[in-house]
Protein backbone atom coordinates (compact mmCIF):
# COMPACT_ATOMS: atom_id res chain seq x y z
CA UNK A 1 0.00 0.00 0.00
CA UNK A 2 1.59 3.51 -1.27
CA UNK A 3 1.36 6.07 1.81
CA UNK A 4 2.74 9.18 0.87
CA UNK A 5 3.22 12.32 3.22
CA UNK A 6 2.49 15.95 1.56
CA UNK A 7 4.49 18.62 3.49
CA UNK A 8 3.33 21.48 3.48
CA UNK A 9 6.03 24.24 3.49
CA UNK A 10 5.14 26.87 0.63
CA UNK A 11 3.20 29.75 2.50
CA UNK A 12 4.90 32.99 2.39
CA UNK A 13 4.38 33.49 6.31
CA UNK A 14 2.58 36.94 6.36
CA UNK A 15 1.33 36.70 9.59
CA UNK A 16 5.51 35.78 10.72
CA UNK A 17 6.65 38.66 8.77
CA UNK A 18 9.27 36.15 6.64
CA UNK A 19 8.93 32.38 5.11
CA UNK A 20 9.05 31.13 8.63
CA UNK A 21 9.40 27.22 7.09
CA UNK A 22 13.25 28.05 6.69
CA UNK A 23 13.93 29.92 10.41
CA UNK A 24 16.17 27.71 12.05
CA UNK A 25 15.46 25.71 15.57
CA UNK A 26 17.88 24.53 17.73
CA UNK A 27 19.70 24.38 14.35
CA UNK A 28 17.49 22.40 11.73
CA UNK A 29 14.96 24.53 9.38
CA UNK A 30 11.48 24.50 10.86
CA UNK A 31 10.58 22.35 7.89
CA UNK A 32 13.25 19.40 8.75
CA UNK A 33 11.03 18.80 11.63
CA UNK A 34 8.35 17.27 10.14
CA UNK A 35 11.00 15.16 7.44
CA UNK A 36 12.49 13.88 10.71
CA UNK A 37 9.04 12.21 12.19
CA UNK A 38 7.71 10.87 9.18
CA UNK A 39 11.62 9.13 8.61
CA UNK A 40 11.09 7.43 11.27
CA UNK A 41 7.28 6.26 10.36
CA UNK A 42 7.56 2.92 8.64
CA UNK A 43 3.98 2.67 7.15
CA UNK A 44 4.43 6.30 4.97
CA UNK A 45 6.65 4.92 1.99
CA UNK A 46 6.97 8.43 -0.23
CA UNK A 47 7.44 12.22 0.70
CA UNK A 48 6.38 15.39 -1.39
CA UNK A 49 7.55 18.41 0.19
CA UNK A 50 5.66 21.65 -1.16
CA UNK A 51 8.01 24.80 -1.65
CA UNK A 52 7.92 28.53 -2.69
CA UNK A 53 8.91 27.90 -6.41
CA UNK A 54 11.71 30.02 -5.60
CA UNK A 55 13.40 28.23 -2.98
CA UNK A 56 13.08 24.93 -4.58
CA UNK A 57 16.21 24.53 -6.45
CA UNK A 58 18.32 25.83 -3.59
CA UNK A 59 16.37 24.00 -0.61
CA UNK A 60 18.75 20.88 1.03
CA UNK A 61 16.92 17.75 2.44
CA UNK A 62 17.87 15.46 4.80
CA UNK A 63 15.57 11.96 4.21
CA UNK A 64 16.23 8.86 4.47
CA UNK A 65 12.71 8.13 2.21
CA UNK A 66 12.35 9.15 -1.44
CA UNK A 67 11.36 12.85 -1.23
CA UNK A 68 10.35 14.98 -4.69
CA UNK A 69 9.89 18.15 -4.26
CA UNK A 70 6.71 19.91 -5.68
CA UNK A 71 6.42 23.67 -6.45
CA UNK A 72 3.29 25.32 -3.85
CA UNK A 73 0.64 27.88 -5.13
CA UNK A 74 -1.07 30.82 -3.79
CA UNK A 75 -2.96 29.81 -1.43
CA UNK A 76 -2.20 26.78 0.86
CA UNK A 77 -5.03 24.89 -1.26
CA UNK A 78 -3.14 25.17 -4.62
CA UNK A 79 -0.08 23.51 -3.17
CA UNK A 80 -1.79 20.40 -1.74
CA UNK A 81 -3.33 20.39 -5.44
CA UNK A 82 0.02 20.51 -6.77
CA UNK A 83 1.26 17.50 -4.84
CA UNK A 84 -1.74 15.63 -5.12
CA UNK A 85 -1.14 15.77 -8.49
CA UNK A 86 2.71 14.98 -8.78
CA UNK A 87 1.56 11.53 -6.69
CA UNK A 88 -1.06 9.59 -8.38
CA UNK A 89 -0.83 5.78 -7.93
CA UNK A 90 -0.88 6.76 -4.08
CA UNK A 91 -3.46 4.84 -1.72
CA UNK A 92 -3.50 7.11 1.22
CA UNK A 93 -2.58 10.80 1.59
CA UNK A 94 -1.09 12.75 4.37
CA UNK A 95 -1.56 16.41 4.44
CA UNK A 96 0.71 18.19 6.90
CA UNK A 97 1.94 21.51 7.71
CA UNK A 98 5.23 21.87 8.32
CA UNK A 99 4.54 24.95 10.22
CA UNK A 100 3.46 22.22 13.18
CA UNK A 101 6.92 21.04 14.46
CA UNK A 102 6.11 18.94 17.15
CA UNK A 103 3.48 16.70 15.48
CA UNK A 104 4.18 13.05 16.92
CA UNK A 105 4.69 9.95 15.44
CA UNK A 106 1.24 8.38 17.21
CA UNK A 107 -0.88 11.22 14.92
CA UNK A 108 0.42 10.55 11.95
CA UNK A 109 -0.16 6.61 12.85
CA UNK A 110 -3.63 6.58 14.33
CA UNK A 111 -4.67 8.78 11.43
CA UNK A 112 -3.57 6.25 9.01
CA UNK A 113 -4.68 3.17 10.55
CA UNK A 114 -8.18 5.01 10.87
CA UNK A 115 -8.43 5.20 6.73
CA UNK A 116 -6.83 1.91 6.69
CA UNK A 117 -10.45 0.85 8.93
CA UNK A 118 -12.55 2.25 6.54
CA UNK A 119 -12.71 6.05 7.33
CA UNK A 120 -12.67 8.42 4.65
CA UNK A 121 -10.69 10.59 6.32
CA UNK A 122 -9.14 11.09 9.72
CA UNK A 123 -8.21 14.36 11.57
CA UNK A 124 -5.96 15.44 14.05
CA UNK A 125 -7.81 17.37 16.64
CA UNK A 126 -8.19 18.17 20.55
CA UNK A 127 -11.34 19.01 21.78
CA UNK A 128 -11.90 22.57 23.14
CA UNK A 129 -10.87 23.50 26.53
CA UNK A 130 -11.74 27.29 26.47
CA UNK A 131 -14.98 29.12 26.30
CA UNK A 132 -16.15 29.79 22.62
CA UNK A 133 -18.05 33.23 22.08
CA UNK A 134 -19.41 34.77 19.03
CA UNK A 135 -18.48 38.52 18.48
CA UNK A 136 -19.83 40.84 16.31
CA UNK A 137 -18.19 44.21 15.77
CA UNK A 138 -17.52 44.17 19.47
CA UNK A 139 -20.71 42.90 21.09
CA UNK A 140 -20.87 39.33 22.29
CA UNK A 141 -23.44 37.52 20.77
CA UNK A 142 -23.74 34.14 22.07
CA UNK A 143 -21.59 31.35 23.51
CA UNK A 144 -21.16 28.04 21.54
CA UNK A 145 -21.77 24.30 23.47
CA UNK A 146 -18.50 23.46 23.94
CA UNK A 147 -19.19 19.61 24.26
CA UNK A 148 -19.11 19.52 20.08
CA UNK A 149 -16.43 22.15 19.82
CA UNK A 150 -12.52 20.51 18.47
CA UNK A 151 -9.59 22.77 17.44
CA UNK A 152 -8.31 21.03 14.66
CA UNK A 153 -4.61 20.34 13.61
CA UNK A 154 -2.51 18.35 10.71
CA UNK A 155 -2.03 15.57 9.90
CA UNK A 156 -4.97 14.88 8.16
CA UNK A 157 -5.47 11.52 6.73
CA UNK A 158 -7.29 10.58 3.74
CA UNK A 159 -8.34 8.48 0.42
CA UNK A 160 -5.96 9.30 -2.00
CA UNK A 161 -8.55 8.90 -4.80
CA UNK A 162 -11.35 10.66 -2.60
CA UNK A 163 -9.43 13.86 -1.84
CA UNK A 164 -8.47 14.06 -5.18
CA UNK A 165 -11.95 14.25 -6.45
CA UNK A 166 -12.99 16.32 -3.17
CA UNK A 167 -10.17 19.27 -4.17
CA UNK A 168 -11.28 18.92 -8.40
CA UNK A 169 -14.95 19.21 -7.38
CA UNK A 170 -13.46 22.70 -5.24
CA UNK A 171 -11.64 24.18 -7.87
CA UNK A 172 -14.51 23.73 -10.19
CA UNK A 173 -16.80 25.27 -7.71
CA UNK A 174 -14.38 28.14 -6.58
CA UNK A 175 -14.63 27.35 -3.16
CA UNK A 176 -11.49 27.89 -0.57
CA UNK A 177 -10.96 26.65 2.96
CA UNK A 178 -8.55 26.62 5.38
CA UNK A 179 -7.89 22.78 5.51
CA UNK A 180 -8.80 19.87 3.49
CA UNK A 181 -11.12 18.13 6.00
CA UNK A 182 -13.67 20.76 4.94
CA UNK A 183 -13.04 20.18 1.01
CA UNK A 184 -13.85 16.23 1.77
CA UNK A 185 -16.89 17.15 4.39
CA UNK A 186 -18.55 19.36 1.80
CA UNK A 187 -18.22 16.72 -0.92
CA UNK A 188 -20.54 14.28 1.42
CA UNK A 189 -17.29 11.99 3.03
CA UNK A 190 -16.94 10.34 6.57
CA UNK A 191 -14.14 11.72 8.58
CA UNK A 192 -13.07 10.92 11.52
CA UNK A 193 -11.10 12.73 14.27
CA UNK A 194 -7.48 11.32 15.92
CA UNK A 195 -5.71 12.52 18.99
CA UNK A 196 -3.72 15.66 18.73
CA UNK A 197 -2.39 17.52 21.52
CA UNK A 198 -1.92 21.59 22.61
CA UNK A 199 1.65 21.07 22.17
CA UNK A 200 0.98 20.27 18.10
CA UNK A 201 0.15 24.51 17.97
CA UNK A 202 0.84 25.69 14.35
CA UNK A 203 4.09 28.70 14.21
CA UNK A 204 1.54 31.56 12.90
CA UNK A 205 3.32 34.37 14.62
CA UNK A 206 6.88 35.21 16.51
CA UNK A 207 5.04 34.58 19.77
CA UNK A 208 4.77 30.90 18.58
CA UNK A 209 8.49 30.32 17.39
CA UNK A 210 9.47 31.74 21.06
CA UNK A 211 7.32 28.60 22.84
CA UNK A 212 8.73 26.38 20.18
CA UNK A 213 12.58 27.95 20.77
CA UNK A 214 11.33 26.94 24.81
CA UNK A 215 10.42 23.67 23.94
CA UNK A 216 13.89 22.38 22.00
CA UNK A 217 15.77 23.92 24.63
CA UNK A 218 13.41 22.61 27.76
CA UNK A 219 14.15 26.10 29.66
CA UNK A 220 10.81 26.66 30.39
N1 LIG B 1 0.42 28.84 -0.45
C1 LIG B 1 0.69 28.14 0.65
C2 LIG B 1 0.29 28.60 1.92
C3 LIG B 1 0.60 27.84 3.03
N2 LIG B 1 1.30 26.70 2.90
C4 LIG B 1 1.67 25.91 4.09
O1 LIG B 1 0.53 25.62 4.85
C5 LIG B 1 0.85 25.57 6.24
C6 LIG B 1 -0.11 26.42 7.08
O2 LIG B 1 -0.12 27.73 6.58
P1 LIG B 1 0.11 29.07 7.39
O3 LIG B 1 0.45 28.89 8.78
O4 LIG B 1 -1.03 29.94 7.04
O5 LIG B 1 1.48 29.54 6.68
P2 LIG B 1 1.75 30.81 5.80
O6 LIG B 1 0.85 30.77 4.61
O7 LIG B 1 3.22 30.82 5.55
O8 LIG B 1 1.36 32.00 6.79
P3 LIG B 1 0.48 33.31 6.48
O9 LIG B 1 -0.93 32.82 6.25
O10 LIG B 1 0.64 34.12 7.71
O11 LIG B 1 1.08 33.95 5.25
C7 LIG B 1 2.31 26.01 6.37
O12 LIG B 1 3.10 24.86 6.61
C8 LIG B 1 2.60 26.66 5.04
O13 LIG B 1 3.96 26.55 4.62
C9 LIG B 1 1.69 26.23 1.64
O14 LIG B 1 2.32 25.18 1.53
N3 LIG B 1 1.36 26.98 0.54
C1 LIG C 1 -4.86 23.20 8.38
C2 LIG C 1 -4.79 23.96 9.67
O1 LIG C 1 -3.49 23.90 10.20
C3 LIG C 1 -5.72 23.32 10.68
O2 LIG C 1 -5.75 24.09 11.84
C4 LIG C 1 -5.19 25.40 9.49
O3 LIG C 1 -6.51 25.46 9.13
C5 LIG C 1 -4.31 26.17 8.55
O4 LIG C 1 -4.82 27.48 8.51
P1 LIG C 1 -4.02 28.74 8.05
O5 LIG C 1 -5.04 29.76 7.73
O6 LIG C 1 -3.25 28.30 6.84
O7 LIG C 1 -3.17 29.18 9.18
Amino acid sequence: MKVVAVLLAAGSGKRFGEKKQFVKLKGEPLFQYSLNTVNKIDIITDIALVLPEEDIERVKVFSFKNVIKVAGGKERQDSVYNALKQIEGADIVVIHDTARPFATERMFIEGVENVKKGWDGSITAIKARDTVKVVEKGVVKGTLDRESLYIVQTPQVFVYEKLLSAHQKARRENIYGTDDSFLMERAGYRITVNRGSVLNFKITTKEDIFLANCIVRKNF
